[in-house]
This record gives structure tokens, C-alpha cells and sequence, in this order.
């Protein structure tokens, strides 16, 4: 069995460049500190964006004009390349990973939801890996989380993890517009705290990803609350998640 579960959930903009295109040594760079992980005996649900965007890779621009309909499309697509990814970088590493792909009705109390955590402990217990994301080419408006980072968070709370690391393309949470030269990261957020004046709106493009840093640290908190430090740090970095586990200061710790 495992000592620690942590939850790292990773933002479509963590793994593609400027031009929306996936970066395959990104996904290396994840996978390969899960595997670190998994040798100290810490098991590591993956929450993974991307399935989108990688439809879009395929498919370019659609013809489908109805937005959802579009994006379930897409999505339908482009999860299974995502699988593809996993699966062969985590077989590189000698390990085993697998797809569930909850609604959120699924979290309601009741069959669903004890259905998800009995499959979910079960691959923990052989030691593979669970890659989530939402099922996007079934969930529309009422059954749609309003974004991975929410999933994640309710992941966390559902399988008692002890960490939560909710990976983007941003150093942590900024005091100010991230690109004001003055703004700087804060390094400890409290749940109760309320910062939404040092939020930036986003302005994203379509498969770009949803949420974004407001909806984040609201959801960070909620996982604080429940006594589940949650971190916000940038993934491209290196190292970040090993860094987390050991202890270091980086980026924004949301923490009771
Ligand atoms: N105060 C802030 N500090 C850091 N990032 C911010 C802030 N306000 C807005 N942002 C934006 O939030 C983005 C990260 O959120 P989001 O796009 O939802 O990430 P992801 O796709 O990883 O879920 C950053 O790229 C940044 O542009
Ligand atoms: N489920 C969607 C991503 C939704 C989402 O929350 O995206 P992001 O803000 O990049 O984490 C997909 O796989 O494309």
C-alpha cells in the first residue's frame, strides 16, 4: 500500500506552446516525478486537461457551429490521443495508468459516487495510476464542473488525499497584474482570505482551457477548508512537484 495521495491536476496551458500545440516533454516532465513519487511509495491521482485541444490538433477548424457540440466533438477526440500520450510515457517508466472520466452528478450521493471511489481505490491498490477528466463529450450545462480544477478538488475531497497541487502556466498567485513588474507572488494563502482584487480576467480562446485564476484559488481554499493544503504552481518548471514534496517554498501554498 501507499503512505501518501496527493491530487496534481495540470491546466491545458501548462502543456501546450504559444501556437496551442501540445508539448510532449512537458507530459515526459509530469509523468516522470509521479514515478519519483510512486518509489517513495506516494501515489498520485492525475486530473488531466487537454482533451479538447488535442481534437482540435486533429480535426483544425470544425464546421459544427453549436459550441458545445463542438466542444464534445473535439473532446470525444482528442481524449483518447491524451490516453495515447499517458499511456506510453508511463509504460517508458515502468508503470500503469488508467481513464475515469466523471459528470458532476457522479458526486452526488448515492451509487455513482460510490461506484467512482470503489474503481478509483482499486487501481490505487494495484498501483495504477488514475488519469480524471471531465467526460466532456457527455456533460453539458447542469452535469458540467466548471472546470478542472473543481474536479480536482472534488477528487481530493472524495479519496481523502493529503495534498492538492493544481499545476498552470504562472509562478503562483500575484499581488497585481502578473505582468506588472512590481507584482509578486504571494507565498501563503489562508481559506477565508479574500483576494479577488488581485484577480485578472481571462480571456481565453476556444480549447484553451476554462476557469481560470479566480475560480483556481476559490477552489484551492474550499480544499484548504476541508484540510487539504492545496498549491498553485507553475508546471513547467522542472521539478515543481518534487519540490512540493519535499518541503521547499514555491509558489502559492492555500493552507488553513
Ligand atoms: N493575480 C493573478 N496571479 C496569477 N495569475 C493570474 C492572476 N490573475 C489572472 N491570472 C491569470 O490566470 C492564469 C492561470 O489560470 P488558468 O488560465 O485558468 O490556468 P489553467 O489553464 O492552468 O487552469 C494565468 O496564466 C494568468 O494569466
Ligand atoms: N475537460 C477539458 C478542460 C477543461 C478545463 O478545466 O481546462 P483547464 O482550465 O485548462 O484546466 C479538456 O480536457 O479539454
Amino acid at each position: 500500500m501507499y503512505k501518501k495521495l496527493v491530487v496534481i491536476k495540470v491546466g491545458t496551458n501548462v502543456m501546450t506552446n504559444k501556437d496551442n500545440r501540445i508539448v510532449r516533454p512537458v507530459l515526459n516532465n509530469l509523468v516522470r516525478q509521479i514515478a519519483e513519487l510512486y518509489e517513495r511509495d506516494i501515489m498520485t491521482i492525475l486530473v488531466s486537461s487537454g482533451s479538447v485541444i488535442a481534437g482540435k490538433e486533429v480535426l483544425g477548424k470544425a464546421k459544427i457551429e453549436d459550441t458545445t457540440q463542438r466542444r464534445q466533438v473535439y473532446s470525444a477526440i482528442g481524449q483518447p490521443r491524451m490516453m495515447r500520450l499517458y499511456y506510453n510515457i508511463f509504460r517508458d517508466y515502468g508503470m500503469k495508468c488508467a481513464q475515469v472520466l466523471p459528470t458532476k452528478r457522479d458526486f452526488n450521493p448515492g451509487i455513482h459516487r460510490d461506484n467512482m471511489i470503489n474503481c478509483i481505490e482499486g487501481l490505487l491498490s494495484e498501483g495504477v495510476i488514475p488519469i480524471a477528466n471531465e467526460d466532456d463529450a457527455v456533460s453539458v450545462t447542469m452535469s458540467m464542473f466548471s472546470d478542472n480544477d473543481e474536479l480536482a478538488t472534488l477528487i481530493a475531497e472524495l479519496m481523502n488525499a493529503d495534498r492538492l497541487i493544481l499545476l498552470t502556466d504562472i509562478d503562483g498567485l500575484y499581488d497585481g497584474h502578473p505582468e506588472n513588474e512590481g507584482s509578486k507572488v504571494i507565498s501563503n494563502v489562508e481559506p477565508e482570505e479574500d483576494l479577488d482584487k488581485y484577480i485578472e480576467n481571462p480571456d481565453k480562446q476556444e480549447g484553451e482551457g476554462r476557469g481560470g485564476m479566480g475560480s483556481k484559488l476559490g477552489y484551492a481554499q474550499l480544499a484548504a477548508s476541508k484540510d487539504i493544503p492545496c498549491y498553485i504552481v507553475n508546471g513547467k518548471k522542472e521539478n515543481i512537484i518534487i519540490d512540493i514534496v519535499n518541503g521547499k517554498t514555491v509558489g502559492t501554498k492555500v493552507s488553513q
